[in-house]
């Protein structure tokens, strides 16, 4: 089944076409990649998914309802959570009060919201620091606190923004192998926007590649890698990795 459907959007900002007529289509239990060089329009598409922003075209349609425009509070009911790239947790607050925040989409009962977060919490092994400040933990849990907090307001889709960056190679394993189990055990549709290739390409079984807000590929991680134009979109930009981490795959 189809779970999102994105058709013809467009995203200007003054001259810039920032998404230029990008359609994407996702099935319910993919994880799917999507790579570009930067400024290629991978955030301003979750943006116009979640609600951030509002298409100047297209539709984006999930669980077959149209949602083209609706804020990011309804999109959140509707199922849609997402994790920001600089990360969001709010300060004042503990970890579990963080948590909280996501629960509250779910229930008004105070009660209820701390059950539902301690309970992820526990899931993803925070529960020892939930009442710490979010600055006062490891930068790799902390983005653990920002998972958690997505998923306290139970989404179907769950899109990460550069989760894995800032990380060493080997918390990105740990965190790779908790996205996979959380995908199993939730049923969770994954969009994962990424410049750690490694990463992204062994989680994902589908790959888009966005450039200069175009889809210029989309396929398995192994034919994208391959991608002629693909390589060229990050030889030719100033992304400052290049196409040997591409070729790694
Ligand atoms: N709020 C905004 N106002 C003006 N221009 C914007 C805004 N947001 C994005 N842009 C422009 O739109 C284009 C796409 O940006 P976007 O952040 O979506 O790219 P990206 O692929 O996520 O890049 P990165 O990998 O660097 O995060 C860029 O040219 C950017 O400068």
């Amino acid at each position: 089944m189809v779970l999102l459907d994105v058709q013809s959007l467009v995203k200007q900002f003054g001259g810039v076409m920032a998404n230029d007529y990008l359609d994407l289509s996702i099935e319910e239990g993919e994880i799917v990649g999507l790579i570009g060089p930067n400024g290629a329009g991978k955030t301003t598409l979750m943006h116009c998914i979640a609600g951030y922003h509002r298409p100047d075209r297209g539709t984006v349609r999930f669980a077959g309802v149209d949602i083209t425009g609706w804020p990011p509070h309804r999109t959140a009911r509707a199922g849609i959570a997402r994790t920001f790239q600089s990360l969001r947790t709010m300060e004042g607050l503990t970890v579990e009060e963080n948590v909280m925040v996501g629960a509250f989409c779910r229930t008004d009962d105070p009660d209820r919201a701390r059950e539902a977060a301690l309970a992820l919490l526990e899931r993803l092994d925070l529960a020892g620091v939930r009442g710490a400040q979010p600055h006062e933990i490891p930068l790799a849990w902390q983005r653990r606190v920002e998972l958690a907090r997505a998923l306290a307001t139970r989404p179907r889709l769950l899109m990460l923004d550069e989760a894995a960056a800032g990380l060493s190679p080997e918390e990105i394993r740990a965190f790779e192998q908790l996205l996979r189990a959380l995908h199993r055990e939730l049923g969770l549709t994954l969009i994962v926007v990424e410049h750690v290739m490694d990463f992204v390409m062994s989680l994902a079984g589908r790959v888009v590649v966005l450039a200069s807000g175009r889809k210029i590929a989309e396929g398995r991680p192994e034919e994208v890698a391959r991608d002629e134009q693909v390589i060229e979109a990050y030889l030719g930009g100033s992304y400052a990795r290049g196409p040997a981490h591409l070729g790694g795959v």
